[in-house]
This record gives structure tokens, sequence and C-alpha cells, in this order.
């Protein structure tokens, strides 16, 4: 790609109910050096998302159906295809995906777009300081999404991430590209991870003071893990890792596994 291009960037925001905080998201966005444009994909909201984020200045495509963050980031970044080609725009070379609910914090996004931009990471990912839950109490669960995230990417490819989770990234779009089809829903950060260091490209964490809507330890929190712990889990499968560990824990397959914890045919 082209270097000039990286410095060219793209905000993607995937907002499902967001109307809260997403206008101060996409108006901290737009003033990062380097961000030409915002585009707000609302993704099936049942709340004005799409009208606060248009009001705030951002480019909104929107699905009639909730379809899932991946789904939402993947319409985003078609949004921009598409636009580029209709106002003849020079290439973005550089997308940079945040979240809606990070508000007035997306402001501290620069050192995340300043690493790709310089090319010294083909993607780079904020590692948030510990969160508090709206309630004041430390946010976070038992650590079972977390830790199956960062042992799944380890496993993979040899790198340990600190923050497997994070979606706050900036990327250049061919590493977007080499990741896409993302993986479906939370398994996209886990997957896109994976793909660009198998690619052979940089991945860099860097520490950013951002704060978000943290996920409680109430029902409604742990259905979320549930579904996370679903979505990573098969991202990690679909890029081998239940064949890695069978490989590896069984190579001769279960009779052989059998043997050896003492029950099958010596
Ligand atoms: O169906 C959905 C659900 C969420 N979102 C948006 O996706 C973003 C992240 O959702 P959120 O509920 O804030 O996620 P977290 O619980 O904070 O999840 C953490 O872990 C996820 C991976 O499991 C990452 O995608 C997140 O960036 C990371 O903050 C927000 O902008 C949402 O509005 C959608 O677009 N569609
Ligand atoms: O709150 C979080 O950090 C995520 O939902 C993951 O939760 P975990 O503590 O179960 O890994």
């Amino acid at each position: 790609m082209d270097p000039g291009l990286l410095t060219r960037v793209a905000c993607i925001v995937p907002a499902k109910d967001e109307q809260d905080r997403v206008a101060a998201t996409v108006t901290a966005a737009r003033a990062l050096p380097g961000v030409e444009l915002v585009i707000v994909c609302d993704d099936g909201s049942s709340d004005a998302t799409a009208q606060h984020a248009a009001a705030a200045g951002a480019i909104v495509v929107s699905h009639e159906r909730n379809r899932g963050k991946a789904a939402a980031v993947e319409s985003a970044v078609n949004g921009l295809g598409v636009i580029e080609q209709r106002d003849r725009r020079p290439e973005i070379g550089t997308l940079l995906l945040l979240d809606a609910d990070l508000g007035a914090s997306a402001a501290r996004c620069a050192p995340l777009v300043d690493a790709v931009v310089t090319g010294r990471a083909a993607l780079a990912i904020a590692v948030l300081p510990p969160q508090q839950t709206a309630d004041g109490q430390q946010a976070g669960g038992m650590g079972l999404v977390m830790g199956t995230a960062r042992r799944g990417i380890a496993e993979l490819t040899g790198w340990t991430p600190q923050a497997p989770l994070s979606g706050q990234r900036c990327l250049t779009r061919r590493a977007f590209e080499l990741a896409s089809p993302l993986a479906a829903g939370w398994g996209m950060e886990v997957g896109m991870t994976v793909d660009v260091l198998r690619a052979g490209l940089t991945v860099e964490e860097i520490d950013v003071d951002l704060s978000h809507r943290a996920t409680g330890t109430d029902l409604a929190g742990q259905l979320h893990r549930a579904s996370q712990l679903k979505d990573v889990t098969r991202a990690l499968a679909a890029r081998g890792l239940v064949r890695r560990l069978r490989d590896r824990n069984a190579p001769d397959g279960v009779p052989g596994l059998l043997r050896r914890l003492g029950r099958g045919p010596r």
C-alpha cells in the first residue's frame, strides 16, 4: 500500500442502543488527527442512536434488525468503499474501530492512530485501565472470557495479548481485508488478531486511558459474557484451536487417549 494513504483515516463505530453516548464519541473521533470521516452503523437500535450520531456529524448506515457487532463493523466499512467510489475520494488507508460508548474519552485514541500511520504496526490495540460499573463496582467477571481469548490467541500465534477482547483498535485497510470476513459477533477481535498475526504483520498493544460502559455481574452481564464466550470460542475453533489441542493431547487419537488414561486396550 502507498504509505501516503495510511495518513487518511476513517473511524468506524458499531452502535446498538447507544443514544446516550454516541454523539460524544463521534464528536471526539472527528477531532482526532487524520480522521476524515466517521461512519456509524446503527445495528438495529430501538432508540435514537442513528439520529444522535448523524447530528454529531457521522455518516450513518443502518441495519433494520440487530446483526451483531462484527456485521455492524463490516457494513460500515462497506459503506466507506461505496462513498469513496461515489465521491471519487482518495482512498482511506487506515481504519480506527471504536465502540460507541467511549464518549469524550475517545479523544485519547491518537496514539493508536499514530502507531499505524507511521507504519510501526499494522494493528494497534488499546489496553484500557481497570473500569468501574455504573454502580461503582470493579468491572469484570471471573476472567473466563478474557482468559479463553488470551490463551487461545497465544496457542495459535505464540503472542500473549494483555487485552484480547479490546475493540478499540486501529489498523491498515489491508490488515482489515486480511481479517475479512470477520469472525462473527463478539469473536471479531480475537479472529482479527489471529488473522493479522498469521499474515506476518505487526500487532502492538498501547495503554490508552479510555472509559466505557463496563459489564456488571448481574444476570444481564453474565448472559452477555456467555454470548461473548460462545463467539470467542467459535472464532478460535474456526482458526484451528480445537484441532491443535486435540493433536497435542491425543496425537494417536481416541484409542491412544484412552490407553494413556489407563482405560483402553493396551
Ligand atoms: O449487537 C450488537 C452489540 C453491540 N454493538 C456495539 O458494539 C460495541 C461494543 O459493545 P459493548 O456491549 O460495549 O461490548 P463490551 O461488553 O464492552 O465488550 C468488550 O468485548 C467485546 C468482545 O467480546 C469487544 O467487541 C468490545 O469492544 C469490548 O469492549 C458498542 O459500540 C455496541 O453498541 C453492536 O453494534 N451490535
Ligand atoms: O467484563 C469483561 O471484561 C468481559 O465481559 C469478559 O468477562 P470475563 O471476566 O468473564 O472474562
